[in-house]
């Protein structure tokens, strides 16, 4: 699903583009699987097509190719990240970038010792929505103190009607709402809460989590994320479910001087819009993604120029805030008891 998006974005043609990128292979599981890629994607296209590997080493071992990007279930991600890097490739991985902190923090470790940029695909943190929403709660303080954060992402997932071998469902394969959506709501209580500070520099929340767990997955949880870093506490509710779909308006910021909500067409992975309410007065601030796109091509740009420069960590989603926000969802999981094989 998420190659086929991402791929289909990062070919489109956009004539003001800071970087084009190009798509030299495709490690795929059969030939056939790759050539039904290839041709849903690039269709009348007279983009260059990609060589179609039926194996992911050959891509990692293809001289043509410069950054790997790693769309398989997530308990994958850890050994695809490992074997690109192993042979030299910079590396843009989906969320979450790997099942736990530990295999986060071996995957990253690996990263520096070998001098390859890595980079966990958080595409929200990239569109011009959030990034102008930092900018008006931290910069302008628009909204005055921010005291509270309500963010909530509901997905629909058919998850009773797939097989027990789709990554949805599967406990093996990284499955449930935390891992899966849940993970947007606690990046979004990062932006909104953490003074654009990432990482170690991230103000500490104390965190009280519940979990409804079915099968094996967490099908919903629930966050109280406490920050006792100012003169008063501040809080962010963070929820997520399988079971329904979410409103559009997906989340509220409360501050001392007004409010603002975050809205969403598709879902809160990626925005839309948000309203700022001061003194009586309403702002709509909206935005679009270029023509043709879904959003993925904020994030791969900002990979590729990266990539480019010679930089191997990104500025918006570095990589120890890819180990706190791992470390911060094995605290959810150990309270909620919910354990994948990997944790052990
Ligand atoms: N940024 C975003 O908005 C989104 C991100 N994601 C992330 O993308 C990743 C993939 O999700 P999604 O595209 O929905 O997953 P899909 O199940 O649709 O695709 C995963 C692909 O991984 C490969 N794969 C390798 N091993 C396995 C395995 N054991 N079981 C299943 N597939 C396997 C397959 O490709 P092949 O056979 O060709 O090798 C498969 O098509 C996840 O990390 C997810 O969190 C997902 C949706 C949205
Ligand atoms: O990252 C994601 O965002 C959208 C969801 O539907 C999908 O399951 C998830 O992986």
């Amino acid at each position: 699903m998420i190659s086929t998006m991402f791929a289909s974005d990062i070919i489109a043609p956009r004539p003001n583009a800071p970087v084009k990128h190009l798509i030299t292979a495709l490690g795929t599981s059969t030939q056939q699987k790759g050539n039904s890629f290839v041709s849903k994607i690039w269709g009348n296209s007279k983009e260059p097509r990609p060589v179609i590997y039926d194996d992911y080493k050959s891509v990692y071992a293809d001289k043509q190719v410069d950054i790997v990007y790693v769309g398989t279930p997530h308990s994958l991600h850890r050994q695809n990240c490992l074997d690109a890097i192993a042979a030299g490739k910079h590396v843009l991985c989906e969320k979450p970038l790997t099942i736990n902190a530990r295999e986060a923090k071996e995957v990253i470790d690996a990263a520096r010792a070998k001098g390859v940029a890595l980079m966990e695909a958080v595409w929200t943190r990239f569109f011009p929505c959030v990034q102008e929403l930092q900018k008006h709660l931290h910069e302008h303080k628009s909204i005055g103190d921010i005291r509270r954060a309500f963010i909530e992402y509901g997905a629909a997932l058919p998850i009773s009607s797939l097989g027990p071998e789709s990554r949805l469902r599967d406990p093996a394969l990284g499955a449930g709402a935390l891992l899966d959506i849940g993970m947007y709501t606690l990046m979004y209580a990062s932006v909104i809460m953490g003074q654009n500070l990432l990482g170690t520099e991230h103000p500490v929340p104390e965190v009280i989590s519940a979990m409804s767990i079915t099968d094996g997955i967490d099908e919903s949880n629930v966050n109280v994320l406490t920050y006792a870093d100012g003169t008063r506490e501040r809080v962010a509710v963070c929820t997520s479910t399988l079971l329904s779909r979410g409103p559009k308006e997906f989340a509220r910021i409360e501050g001392s001087e007004g409010s603002i909500t975050l809205h969403t067409a598709k879902g809160p992975s990626c925005p839309t819009s948000f309203v700022l309410k001061r003194g009586g007065e309403e702002t709509k601030f909206a935005f679009e993604n270029p023509p043709g796109t879904a959003g993925f091509v904020f994030e791969a740009d900002s990979f590729a120029l990266d990539v480019l420069n010679g930089r191997l960590e990104n500025q918006v989603m570095p990589l120890d805030e890819t180990l706190r926000m791992m470390a911060l969802m094995d605290g959810i999981r150990d309270q909620g008891g919910l354990k994948y094989p990997q944790d052990q």
